[in-house]
């Protein structure tokens, strides 16, 4: 794919299905992710892949969080069948660490750059994807669940798979209001 077409027709894809990335796609999806701009070569990230039965180890994740948060009935169902709109979810978690001149915002953005290099990277292998967080990501029985440190955050989560059809950009974006001059 051309590359000013990837990046002028950037979207996500929510509806996805099987077959989510193979092997050798999932290497260059992350191989992208450690593409992403980053100040002094922290490196402030982790990704966790989650496919088969991950996705349903990633579904009790949600089923406890929403139950910790005193969901009930079908919302706590729905909680659990979450991953599973997807072959593969990658928790993207910005794992942050003090630096005299990098502070946390700065590898917060580095985390979500190279997620958007996973989306990316998956729209160039005629794959798509989906940058979500919701209530889960915030949550304190998610985040212990990854492990985080206090000072980490999880950025999204990333579902990936084949779009059930084939989709283009919602709408032409006027750049007018965005930019200036100085
Ligand atoms: C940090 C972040 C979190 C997001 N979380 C959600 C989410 O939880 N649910 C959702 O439907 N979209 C979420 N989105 C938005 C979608 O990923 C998507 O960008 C949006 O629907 C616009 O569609 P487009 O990417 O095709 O332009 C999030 C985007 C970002 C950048």
């Amino acid at each position: 794919m051309d590359a000013q077409q990837l990046l002028l027709n950037r979207h996500s894809q929510p509806r996805l299905t099987e077959p989510g990335p193979n092997p050798d796609q999932l290497q260059l999806i992350l191989q992208a992710a450690l593409r992403a701009p980053d100040h002094a070569m922290l490196k402030p990230y982790e990704f966790v892949v989650a496919q088969e039965e991950g996705l349903n180890r990633l579904g009790e994740i949600f089923f406890e969080s929403a139950q910790a948060s005193g969901d009930s009935g079908e919302s706590l169902a729905r909680a659990r069948l979450l991953p599973t709109r997807a072959p593969m979810v990658i928790t993207v978690i910005a794992k942050v660490t003090e630096h005299p001149k990098v502070p946390p915002i700065e590898q917060h953005l580095t985390a979500g750059c190279a997620l958007l290099q996973m989306q990316q990277m998956a729209l160039a292998l005629g794959l798509g994807g989906v940058w979500r967080s919701g209530n889960f990501a915030r949550d304190n029985v998610v985040r212990d669940a990854f492990g985080l440190q206090q000072q980490d955050e999880i950025v999204g989560f990333l579902y990936l798979g084949t779009p059930v059809k084939a989709t283009q950009p919602t709408t032409a974006k006027a750049i007018t209001p965005y930019w200036r001059l100085l």
